[in-house]
């Protein structure tokens, strides 16, 4: 059962509303013209929703939608076309193609299925890809669906236009399927699929350590969105009552891309304020480019002044304000009000367990070579519920290297990592979470434009059972890293002691056996670092999690783990106790060469030990 939130229903409620209410004015009050324009908004305003469901949830920008509304609306016409008139338009149609003499919706329905096989064949290759490589094969596709409707004449009548589409979209037509268009979309983004796509949009690598499949979401998203806008080019065509694929190539989509830039490329709330504010411009341009006359002056004909205009709009707008009027958040979750009517989320309590004593996750003869340097070689340890062992070493030891290791993030050259007997190294990244592990970052990796609590309900979806809402789950861990009154902020705005609470609290989530810890004091004031041990002392004995962290902390270390491991140039140098290896003369040189090691050495009174010399300068580093 797909759980619908409070607050995804007043989000599409806010959104929704006004438009039903502009087109009611409009079909009751407007005449012809006027109504056509609102018309056009609503066609326009689901084909620029369709965009928005990939490129705004993706962060891929697509050149490709159009594509998309040329096909819906060549087989909404082709299918609907009466056959006398067909005959005529398209004489050279072969025999399966002609006169189906379909009725409007059924043809739709035909138009929106092909444009979704279409978008499953171009998806599988392009959901490999990200960033700008994604968008200029969008951009290919394009081209191509132009192309070979062009070359196609005795199907498409080539580049000439085919009139005989029936028409009849009017505003009644228009408005159910633009509302359709706003609830798939704001459903979509609020989802478990959308979250997770919005996700790995701010950071993919995070993003797949918490187990997204982010090519799967990408891949999701993209037919999603060919569905809409072969819809909104299906409704276009009976619009216009012809088909041409010159209507359906650059111009259009330099058009629908100024609509949602300018709302703001990842909400619905963007596309309608887009879509509406860029038709004005135009509607007011094209007439002003056409050359009007005010009283007796007589403006010239002005070539080329909407296009410069809507140029201008997307600069100006751009210029204030980079992610488009609406911002990365929909306007119900802008509105205090707005976000109360949606509902308060009430945490379910962290399950909370003893370490597993038939556990252990084992890092054995792990080596990892860049080009000739060698980073990691054969470090071998292991790690038991319940249990915190540091890792230490110089800047460059290979600490976080072996982190990436263990975590899937890179693989290791040699040996192995086993959890529970799993070979973390044999399967795909975004399904090592499920073997029970969960890390953070030493350059903190949070999805900084998703809210708190969504960070921690990516996390939260990928384990929660099906009766269990991921937000309120969420929630529970929020209020153990002491987070929960900060829910709604977004999380790139915290305090940077906060933001690394909030990466413990979203590999929490996850319900791992182990914890991997990449500094996780980095940054932290005296005051911040003692709340930091105390809730990594807790988690250790409330969650039985067995914890890796790395630090370079000395005294936190010395203080908080049982076991400590070090790494010099990539060689396992020690493991012991914190005194065994405060003790170690290796670490001390390893620490701070071997001169002044002797040196320590040479301090040496009869009653005192190597240690004892070293600690202050241990502790100092
Ligand atoms: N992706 C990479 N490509 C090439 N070299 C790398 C890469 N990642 C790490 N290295 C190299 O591997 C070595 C170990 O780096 P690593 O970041 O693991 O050390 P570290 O102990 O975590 O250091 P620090 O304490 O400064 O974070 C360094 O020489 C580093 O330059």
């Amino acid at each position: 059962m797909v759980r619908i939130r409070r607050s995804t229903v007043v989000g599409i409620l806010t959104v929704a509303l006004p438009v039903i209410l502009i087109a009611l004015l409009s079909a009751g009050f407007l005449q012809g013209s006027g109504q056509r324009l609102v018309t056009l908004f609503l066609i326009n305003l689901i084909a620029v929703i369709g965009f928005g469901v990939y490129s705004g949830n993706s962060g891929i920008m697509s050149f490709g939608h159009v594509g998309f509304m040329a096909i819906g609306a060549y087989v909404s016409g082709l299918l609907t076309m009466k056959p006398a008139i067909q005959k005529t338009a398209l004489p050279h149609l072969p025999e399966w193609l002609a006169g189906w003499d379909m009725a409007f919706l059924p043809a739709l329905l035909i138009a929106v299925l092909v444009g979704a096989l279409v978008a499953i064949a171009i998806g599988i290759p392009l959901a490999r890809l990200s960033g700008s490589a994604a968008s200029i094969c969008t951009l290919g596709f394009l081209v191509i669906v132009h192309v070979v409707l062009v070359a196609s004449d005795s199907i498409t009548r080539g580049s000439q236009t085919f009139f005989g589409v029936p028409r009849g979209v009017s505003i009644y037509v228009a408005l159910p399927f633009a509302l359709l268009a706003i609830a798939v979309a704001r459903l979509y983004r609020d989802c478990g699929a959308g979250l997770k796509l919005r996700a790995s949009r701010e950071d993919e690598i995070a993003a797949t350590a918490i187990g997204v499949n982010a090519r799967l979401h990408r891949f999701l998203s993209w037919i999603v969105g060919a569905m809409l806008a072969a819809c909104a080019g299906a409704l276009f065509g009976h619009f216009l009552g012809a088909f041409s694929p010159k209507d359906f190539y650059f111009n259009l989509t330099f058009m629908l891309l100024a609509m949602l830039i300018l709302g703001g490329i990842s909400t619905v709330s963007g596309a309608v304020l887009g879509t509406a504010v860029i038709m004005l411009i135009v509607e007011i341009l094209r007439k002003l480019e056409g050359g009007i006359s005010i009283g007796t002056l007589q403006l010239p004909t002005v070539f080329g002044l909407t296009d410069v205009g809507i140029g201008l709009a997307i600069l100006l707008v751009m210029y204030k304000l980079q992610n488009g009027i609406m911002g990365m958040r929909e306007l119900d979750e802008k509105l205090h009000f707005l976000r109360r009517l949606g509902g308060h989320v009430a945490p379910i309590a962290p399950v909370t367990s003893k370490p597993d004593p038939h556990s252990v996750l084992k890092v054995e003869q792990v080596g990892r070579h860049f080009q000739g340097l060698i980073a990691l070689e054969k470090v071998d340890f292991e790690l038991k519920p319940g249990m915190i062992l540091g890792l230490i070493g110089p800047n460059g030891a290979g600490k976080s290297t072996l982190i990436n290791c263990i975590s899937g993030v890179v693989p290791a050259s040699s040996g192995r990592v086993l959890i529970d007997g799993v070979d973390v190294t044999s399967v795909p990244g975004y399904k090592v979470p499920f073997i029970g592990l969960g890390r953070t970052y030493q350059n903190i990796r949070l999805f900084r434009n998703l809210t708190v609590l969504e960070n921690v309900a990516v996390a939260a979806y990928a384990v929660a059972r099906r009766q269990d809402d991921p937000y309120a789950l969420a929630m529970g861990y929020l209020q153990e890293v002491g987070l929960a009154e900060l829910h709604a902020h977004l999380a790139g705005n915290l305090s940077y002691g906060a933001q690394r609470r909030l990466e413990i609290a979203r590999a929490l989530a996850l319900q791992p056996r182990y914890l991997l810890l990449d500094e996780p004091a980095a940054g932290m004031n005296p005051v911040e670092t003692d709340e930091l041990m105390q809730l990594l002392n807790y988690i250790r004995h409330e969650y039985g999690l067995g914890l890796l962290v790395v630090e370079h902390d000395l005294k936190l270390i010395m203080r908080l783990c049982d076991q400590v491991v070090v790494l010099n140039k990539g060689q396992q140098i020690a493991m012991g106790t914190p005194a065994e290896i405060q003790a170690d003369p290796h670490v001390i040189e390893a620490y701070i060469g071997r001169k002044n090691a002797r040196k320590i050495a040479g301090q040496q009174t009869p009653d005192s030990s190597a240690s004892i010399a070293a600690q202050p300068v241990m502790q100092s580093i």
